[in-house]
């Protein structure tokens, strides 16, 4: 049975700071690393053929933490663009409570959690999940059939996009789908990508 977990970064210094990020390159803060080091711990016993993730620091230094912890020195990486975050177009860099008092907490509820509503000049959760998916479906669909065990590290949205397509999540379920930093999240496929187990570690 392929096994494929998904973790979301550790936190960002822009995280602490609640500031929108999408394809700002921030670092990690300290409490960051120290979730990527935790998840380290978390897998550690697993083992995986494949790595993933994006080409923003915060997902690469939280993927660098956990195979140097972990002693994966030969685990192939690959950094994709198609892995970053949802991009959040005239709201990168803005605080995320000023923007609520500036345009009301609805407006700001309907740009971060909305499936279709894209932020001013950014992307829609359609649209990241749309990039993600197709990624998905060329590069990691094949390893998991071939029963590799795939290791991706991204982003909170791109990753609701994900599950929101691999557990057929409504456009009303993923609303509700929050993604912690640091969070690890384990499926079992069988041969036909039918989810045999899932669960958070
Ligand atoms: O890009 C960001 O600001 C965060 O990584 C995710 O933000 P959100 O939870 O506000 O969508």
């Amino acid at each position: 049975m392929a096994l494929l977990v998904l973790v979301r970064h550790g936190e960002s210094t822009a995280n602490l700071a609640n500031v929108f990020t999408g394809w700002l390159d921030v670092p990690l803060s300290s409490t960051g690393e120290a979730e990527a080091y935790a998840v380290a711990d978390k897998l550690k016993d697993f083992h995986f053929d494949v790595a993933y993730t994006s080409t923003l620091i915060r997902a690469k230094r939280t993927l660098d933490i956990i195979v140097e912890r972990a002693g994966w020195a030969d685990l192939p990486v690959h950094h994709v663009d198609a892995l970053k975050e949802r991009m959040y177009g005239n709201l990168q860099g803005l605080n995320k409570a000023e923007v609520a008092i500036k345009y009301g907490q609805a407006q700001v509820d309907e740009w971060r959690r909305s499936y279709d509503v894209a932020p001013p000049n950014g992307e829609s959760l359609k649209q990241t999940r749309a990039r993600a998916v197709e990624f998905f479906e060329a590069e990691i669909a094949p390893q998991l059939r071939a029963d590799k065990n795939v290791l991706i590290v991204s982003h909170g949205n791109t990753l609701r996009g994900l599950r929101m397509y691999l557990e057929h999540l409504s456009e009303t379920q993923v609303v509700g789908l929050e993604i912690v930093t640091g969070g690890v999240h384990v499926y079992r496929f069988d041969a036909h990508l039918a989810i045999v187990e899932m669960y958070d570690l």
